[in-house]
């Protein structure tokens, strides 16, 4: 985790979220006088959970509306003493949040689709709602702007602030921008409806992290700025004119230990005890929902109504209890909702009630934190049937408070939290009334010990995923994002010069070479009759045993690929191996060490196999490889746009199954879905295995050269920072090396002095192969390019190891290259002498 103290001066790192809604509400209590309540929802819950690593500041509605200058000032007072920062819209409030908020774009992210447009009242047409929306996000912008201090952070939330990273980038490009979306983003089709598609999605794109609960609706996101803008999406997110925008998912959580501490208390116990009197004998079904269209509270008492038709014996020893949070009462869409609701409670009281008992009681009101722990606590199932939901925090909330009950989660498939809780819960169809009505079955009549199983699973999940840890995590990527995108504007990757290359090696006296395996040395793979078996490019054979063989020089091969696969291909050669990205290394004497973590659970392993096989059966020319801690499957030589879309299927199923809960990396490369078991990076390994090297050669030089290739995914570039900052450190003192970077991987690095690396003469290549944007200091187009150089490398060594060397094996492997070849010809005429490269033409 990154820490945000700024050292030097014991200062925290600042931040201002921004959300529509301020945690707190206020409600007027007399002239000038207020109070201040919790704000409902689970936005809200969520950022109340947030670490508080940060000097944090609030800024946001505080939930009434003031038109008096001496009243705002006062309602200011009284917030500011909790750190938060009121905007007070005026009159513009009911057409930007009842208007263009909650009654366009709400629907279309809920996958409602818009509303009909009145054209009879001016006060609601898109037009005027949509301009109300700009005017609010300004207003916000201009809050922002008066309390911002350089080098803040601004965590911009929600729907609502769609306008605000471009307002804020246009006033200053340098403020670090993050935004993130509590709701559904919907399939491009959908999005493709609303009138100002284009100039909402344009402002995202100016911030500089994008997040958002799932997978899924990032991949909506991406797909649908793809279609709309015609902008390129890639794995690390999207990228217009050279500018990346990175887009990535943070599921939000809850701050488990305050619910599981408040079922805790006295009060808490007795309003426990107090339910269960009040239901004895029966069992309790509950529903904790904003009365909000897309949590499906009718389908709910639909499905509840089919199982009391079908189910005789249960109609007197169940209960649904309907906690209906009001909500957005000001938009007719939530008036017709509510009237439905109230017409079905009705209806089914009325079927199935009687003078002593009801099966339903539904409360249109929100009820205190005590009340609802104690609620959550004695039900003995929890129905969740959203049409669509964010993420859904009351599931986690019930999960929470479970620990004495172990109830059930009956869980819609269309909340965000389906993805993390679906294996613990019974996932459901909400507008499958039939379905709802059996999971409700299933649930009441589901066994103490299956129960206790499936409870253990999302139990662990809620406490290990806290809102702490979503508000870190996404800190911490807009932190990197940041420097990544400073690093990328003050330095755009060059190309390989060859001849430095060339020339400082053939200077050097210990060098280390390290290459990725898939893609760099297996060469590209465009031909789709290839066989699908994984071989060393054969154009590389010579040069790399020649390279081995140098005593002055380490071969080390660093892959995701297992053991066995390295060791068919790599067997024969004098070099070091790291299978796994280092979780199992092999010396040159052929002998693999382990190093994998004692605790690493892989249980997930064998599900996630079948749904590789799955995949790669129905999918012609991809292939899958399994090794002891990672499945890797590639459709690279399958049709991409199918592979594609494979690729996000199978996705969901690892993420609906196998994958819900495990401790996991899932990468998505360019034709690749990868999950591994949570394991270092390559930048991490390297550290080690470079300790290795040391030890085992018993290193007396210096290493004075480093070069490093690969095809690498966006999390394993971390290898060519690791040496790059060695360049760093060597010009900066000692001790402020120490400090010099707050990564993990950094402060493994200050343990190598000077007397095992020195690349102080800048002798270190970083190559990306085919990267736009890359952490590495130079790219080439293919893994041709890295043969190339290798062959170039390997005539040096050969040259300078051997007195009787071959030139015509170099040059028979090169045959395809033309450039090389004149190269090597030029060698063969004037008999090359060590140190002689710079004279070469190339
Ligand atoms: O502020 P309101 O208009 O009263 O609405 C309350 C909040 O509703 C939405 O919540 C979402 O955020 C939750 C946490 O990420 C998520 O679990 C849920 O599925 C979403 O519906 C809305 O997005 C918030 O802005 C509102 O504050
Ligand atoms: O009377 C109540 C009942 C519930 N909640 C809270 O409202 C949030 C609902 O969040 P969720 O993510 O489930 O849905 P949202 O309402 O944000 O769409 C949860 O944190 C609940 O604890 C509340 O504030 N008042």
């Amino acid at each position: 985790m990154v820490s945000y103290d700024d050292e030097s001066c014991g200062k925290r790192q600042r931040l201002l979220v921004v959300a529509n809604r301020l945690p707190v509400s206020a409600k007027r209590t007399g002239e000038n006088s207020w109070s201040l309540e919790m704000s409902p929802g689970g936005l809200v819950s969520g950022l109340l959970g947030v670490a508080t690593e940060f000097e944090t500041k609030w800024v946001g509605w505080p939930g009434v509306d003031v038109y008096d200058v001496v009243e705002e000032k006062a309602l200011s007072e009284s917030l500011a003493e909790i750190k938060c920062i009121p905007v007070f819209f005026g009159e513009v409030f009911d057409q930007y949040y009842n208007g263009y908020c909650n009654g366009i774009l709400w629907p279309i992210l809920h996958h409602l689709g818009l509303p009909q447009e009145d054209h009879n009242d001016t006060n609601k047409t898109f037009q005027t709602q949509y301009d109300a929306y700009k005017k609010a996000n300004r207003k916000f912008r201009d809050v922002i702007i008066e309390n911002y201090e350089e080098g803040d952070l601004v965590w911009i939330h929600d729907y609502h602030l769609m306008f605000l990273p471009q307002y804020l980038k246009e006033y200053n490009k340098n403020i670090k921008v993050g935004w993130f979306l509590h709701s559904p983003f919907p399939s491009s089709e959908v999005f493709k409806t609303l009138p100002s598609r284009s100039e909402l999605l344009r402002s995202l794109l100016t911030a500089d992290l994008l997040g958002f609960h799932t997978y899924d609706f990032a991949s909506h996101f991406v797909s649908t700025c793809t279609r709309i803008l015609g902008v390129e999406g890639t794995p690390e997110g999207i990228v217009d004119h050279g500018k990346v925008t990175r887009v990535a998912v943070f599921p939000i959580g809850i701050d488990p230990n305050r619910f599981i501490k408040a079922c805790e208390l006295p009060e808490v116990r007795q309003q426990m005890t107090e339910l269960k009197e009040r239901f004895a004998g029966k069992k309790v079904i509950l529903g904790v929902d904003r009365l909000d269209m897309i949590k499906g509270i009718p389908q709910k008492f639909l499905g509840f109504e089919k199982f009391l038709e079908e189910n005789m014996d249960w109609r007197d020893k169940v209960v649904l209890v309907q906690i209906a949070v009001p909500t957005r009462n000001s938009v007719p869409e939530y008036r017709k909702v509510k009237d439905q609701v109230h017409g079905l409670v009705g209806r089914i009281n009325g079927r199935f009630g009687s003078v002593s008992s009801l099966p339903i009681h539904h409360l249109d009101c929100s009820v205190d934190f005590n009340f609802l722990c104690a609620l959550y606590a004695i039900a003995d199932v929890m129905l969740v049937t959203s049409l669509r939901d964010g993420m859904n925090l009351v599931s986690y909330e019930f999960i929470a408070c479970q620990e004495a009950k172990k109830g059930v989660l009956v869980l819609s498939e269309f909340a965000g939290a389906a993805q993390s809780l679906g294996a613990g819960a019974i996932l459901v169809n909400p507008w499958d009334v039939t379905e709802v009505s059996s999971a409700i079955k299933e649930a009441l009549n589901m066994p103490a010990e299956e129960r206790e199983k499936r409870h253990r699973v999302n139990f662990q999940y809620v406490k290990t995923h806290s809102a702490k840890k979503w508000g870190n995590d996404f800190m911490s990527e807009l932190h990197d994002t940041f420097s990544e995108s400073d690093m990328k504007i003050k330095k755009i990757p060059l190309g390989l010069p060859q001849q430095d290359v060339i020339q400082r090696y053939s200077k050097s006296n210990n060098r280390l070479i390290i290459l990725g395996f898939f893609g760099t040395l297996t060469g590209p793979m465009n031909n789709h009759n290839e066989d699908l078996d994984l071989k060393l490019n054969p154009e590389l054979k010579g040069a790399l045993k020649a390279l081995c063989n140098d005593p002055k020089t380490t071969v080390v091969v660093m892959s995701r690929s297992g053991k066995n696969i390295l060791e068919k291909i790599f067997g024969e050669y004098n070099i070091w191996l790291a299978a796994e990205n280092g979780m199992f290394l092999r010396d040159t004497s052929g002998e693999w060490v382990t190093y994998i973590p004692e605790n690493m659970n892989l249980d997930w392993v064998d599900g996630a196999k079948n749904v590789f096989k799955y995949f790669t059966d129905r999918t012609p020319r991809s292939f899958f490889e399994a090794s002891e801690t990672s499945l890797v499957w590639n459709y690279e030589n399958a049709d991409v746009e199918f592979g594609r879309a494979q690729a996000r299927d199978l996705l969901q199923y690892l993420w609906a199954g196998p994958i819900s809960n495990a401790s996991v990396d899932v990468v998505r490369g360019k034709h690749s879905v990868e999950v591994h078991a949570m394991s270092e990076t390559k930048g991490v390994a390297v550290g080690r295995i470079l300790e290795e090297i040391v030890r085992k050669n018993s290193v007396t030089t210096p290493i004075d050269y480093v070069f490093c290739s690969g095809y690498f995914l966006e999390k394993d570039e971390d290898i060519y920072t690791f040496f790059k900052s060695e360049i760093v450190s060597s010009k900066v003192s000692q001790e402020t090396r120490s400090t010099f970077s707050s990564s993990n991987h950094s402060l493994k690095k200050k343990n190598f002095s000077s007397n095992v690396l020195d690349l102080k003469k800048g002798n270190y290549f970083s190559v990306a192969i085919g990267q736009a944007h890359t952490k590495a200091r130079y790219v080439v187009d293919s893994s041709h390019d890295v043969v190339d150089i290798l062959q170039k490398l390997a005539v040096v060594t050969t040259a300078a190891t051997s007195d009787s060397f071959s030139w015509s094996e170099v040059y028979l492997t090169r045959k395809r290259n033309a450039d090389s070849k004149r190269w090597i010809h030029c060698i063969n005429r004037r008999e090359l002498a060590v140190g002689d490269t710079e004279l070469i033409d190339m």
